[in-house]
């Protein structure tokens, strides 16, 4: 049960005023929410000012300085509407203090709102931008502007939050506020000896702190009210993960006794042998498995380093046992593309492989679902769909997680919800800092694949501007004439009059028709039918251009593409433009990826696609991606902070996430179930911090 203290909370979103569905659909968006009904007050609370305007600074309108906002107490001379017939015209409204006179512009004034606001002869307060044209100042619809006495208000310091798109500043500012006034009393969740020695305020004044900053050094994030709530967030993260991990270790292991007759079959069917470290990644998880603790283990390899040979060889394992196996890919595609490769490395054994997504037909699926629970499926492949309520396995002894770069642990957290614990095998591309490793995933045990598999030539990376696009197109008229294959990346979807991206729809029909050939397009916006289509065309060869969006950005495998042109290069995290490019140089054939960018580039810009050309390393591209832009865009998704943290930046809270480490082990080791006077008051901490994860795991429990 959820502590009573934390319900306005949970409130829906909605309850707070001024949120109808039209407000709830860019909340939802703000939120990365399917909709409304998903968000919470809390969603708000976390929400903090990513910077803050300053409006102490009244220097008088003649020291103004240009582009700066000031603030302005002035004397209304004039109003100056726009000439009649010219509604173009900006009104002007002009006002003075002793230092000079100062024109506050507007344009598309309706009705008479101003004279109101701005009477004549009045004594007036603004707030605003200045800029300076031909020594005449002036202030173009200002933040702020009202008689000094409507203007008791007027917030000196003012947050600035994240935004999207169509919601205004204003309004999200209002519900802000509005959401952070329900924030309870809390009891105070942490030892009294913890908050003492770090001077840690209480959760309700460290988050008025941040939504009510006095200066900018109320928003630094080594200021105490920050770094209490970081604190706080990472003991939440690092309880859950330990939480998990001893749940599914306190299940005993089911020991799996391979007999190796199917995966040397396999192995048998596989064109190449396995590398060093594959054959000692797959020693270790068969060595954990027969093991009579759980394995929870973590298999990291750089782009095409081979990581589905050694879960292949780890569900071979289980199936040998009398098991079954799941294999969860991030997206249809990719789940897919794994049926595909298992299948055809399991075709002479009698080892049954089976696909269950989200997007099957009524009767395939309960067809599918049957055979899961009568164990006529031996290894089951999906997506999500796998974890979901109605699916129930006969004998599920190994889960291989291929998470890819999108961390979670909701779905090992779903298996436990579910009952289930089986061996668990978790795969991540993106070479991630140990740090992230650790607030991720917590202590796990990790593999690394550090070779790439013999024969791999390197792949000669370019960087050109887009100028030079016609030469590019006739290498690739070239280039696929001789047979090679090559994907085109573009960074969106649909056109859109905000960007003059060429959206892969465009791009593919200005390549048809230039080289005269039938070439394939894949976006997020297709069927799951038109996507696996257009692969199936590509991998045989019957198209040999495929324009994409980053659709394919994840382990997509067609070992003869050669060939990787990246539009707009510039605008992608350097993690990404290394998974991308990671889908060419996966055969033995040499290959090349061209990296267009659309001038000019900013120094950093430049420094980091100079980073692609110099190396293929994707630890070291990550390393100097941490450097050039923070963890939040290594990850090349949001648009700050840490994946997964509201409150807590792994760069500037390292030693808070060490010390939530400990912290979190000494309290599980005291009290493992959280009973106790301590435990109960860490189960409002995660309710708060993790909600639906902590809320499956307290069910689990
Ligand atoms: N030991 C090996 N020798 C030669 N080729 C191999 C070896 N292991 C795997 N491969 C091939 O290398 C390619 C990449 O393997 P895989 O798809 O497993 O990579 P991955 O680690 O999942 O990479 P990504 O994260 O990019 O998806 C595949 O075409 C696979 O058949």
């Amino acid at each position: 049960m959820r502590p009573a203290i934390l319900d306005p909370l949970f409130a829906p979103l909605s309850t707070l005023p001024g949120i109808g569905p039209r407000m709830g659909e860019l909340y939802a968006k703000l939120f990365d929410r399917e909709n409304i009904d998903d968000c919470r007050v809390l969603d708000l609370v976390l929400h903090v000012p990513s910077s803050l305007i300053d409006r102490r600074n009244q220097p008088g309108i003649a020291l103004a300085p240009e582009g700066a906002i000031v603030t302005i107490k002035g004397f209304v001379d004039r109003h100056q509407p726009p000439p009649r017939g010219n509604a173009s015209a900006p009104y002007r409204v002009f006002i003075h203090d002793e230092t000079g006179e100062l024109a506050l512009t507007y344009f598309r004034v309706k009705g008479n709102w101003l004279e109101k606001a701005l009477p004549v002869s009045a004594d007036v307060i603004v707030s605003g931008k200045v800029n300076w044209f031909n020594g005449r100042p002036s202030m173009v619809h200002p933040d702020y502007a009202a008689t000094v006495e409507d203007m008791e208000k007027l917030p000196l310091v003012e947050p600035v939050y994240p935004m999207t798109a169509g919601l205004s500043p204003k309004a999200l500012r209002k519900t802000i506020e509005a959401a952070v006034e329900r924030l309870p009393d809390l009891p105070e969740w942490l030892d009294a000896s913890v908050t003492a020695k770090h001077s840690f305020p209480s959760v309700k004044e460290s988050f008025e702190r941040l939504h009510h900053p006095r200066d900018a050094a109320d928003l630094d994030l080594q200021a105490p009210a920050r770094r209490r709530l970081a604190y706080d967030e990472f003991l939440a993260g690092q309880i859950s993960l330990a939480l998990v991990r001893q749940r599914l270790r306190k299940a005993a292991g089911i020991p799996v006794h391979a007999t190796g007759e199917l995966s040397a079959r396999i192995r048998k069917a596989m064109p190449f042998s396995l590398t060093g470290s594959q054959e000692a990644a797959v020693q270790a998880v068969l060595d954990d498995m027969a093991g009579d603790q759980r394995m929870l283990r973590l298999l990291q390899g750089d782009v095409g380093s081979g990581k589905t040979a050694v879960a292949l060889m780890a569900m071979a394992a289980a199936v040998e046992a009398g098991g079954q196996a799941v294999l969860m890919a991030p997206t249809e595609i990719l789940a897919r593309q794994h049926l595909e490769t298992i299948q055809k490395y399991t075709a002479n054994t009698n080892i049954s492989v089976l696909l269950l997504t989200g997007k099957m037909k009524a009767a395939e699926r309960r067809e599918a679902l049957e055979r899961i629970e009568s164990g006529d499926a031996n290894i089951v492949i999906g997506t999500h769909a796998l974890f979901q309520d109605n699916v129930n396995y006969a004998n599920l002894l190994l889960a291989v997680v291929d998470e890819q770069h999108r961390f979670g642990v909701h779905q090992r957290l779903r298996l436990t919800a579910k009952g289930l614990s089986p061996h668990m095998l978790v795969m991540t591309a993106t070479p991630i800092p140990r740090t992230l490793v650790l607030a991720a995933f917590g202590d796990m045990d990790v593999s690394k694949l550090t070779e790439k598999p013999a024969g791999r030539k390197p792949i000669q990376t370019a960087v050109i501007p887009m100028e030079r696009l016609s030469d590019i197109v006739e290498r690739l008229r070239a280039a696929t004439s001789e047979g090679k294959k090559a994907y085109w990346i573009c960074p969106l979807v649909e056109e859109s009059d905000v960007s003059d991206l060429m959206s892969a729809e465009e791009r593919h029909a200005v390549l048809t028709k230039a080289l005269g050939q039938r070439i394939g397009l894949v976006h997020g916006r297709m069927s799951a039918a038109e996507k696996d289509e257009a692969m199936a065309l590509f991998k045989s060869g019957q198209t040999r251009l495929l324009v994409a969006t980053t659709v394919i950005e994840v382990g997509v495998d067609v070992p003869d593409a050669t060939i990787m042109v990246i539009e707009h290069a510039e605008r992608f995290g350097l993690a990404q433009l290394h998974q991308l490019r990671g889908r060419v140089g996966r055969g033995d054939e040499a290959s090349t990826c061209l990296l267009l960018y659309k001038g000019p580039l900013s120094e950093n810009g430049r420094a980091r696609l100079n980073i692609m050309r110099e190396t293929e390393d994707g630890f070291l591209i990550a390393e100097e991606d941490l450097k050039l832009r923070g963890e939040g865009e290594l990850l090349g998704t949001r648009q700050s902070g840490t994946p997964g943290f509201h409150l807590a930046s792994l760069e500037a809270h390292g030693d808070l996430l060490e010390m939530a480490r400990k912290d979190a082990a000494y309290i599980l080791t005291k009290d493992p179930n959280l009973e106790g006077e301590r435990g109960n008051r860490i189960r409002e901490l995660l309710y708060f911090h993790r909600r639906d994860e902590a809320i499956r795991f307290l069910r689990a429990g």
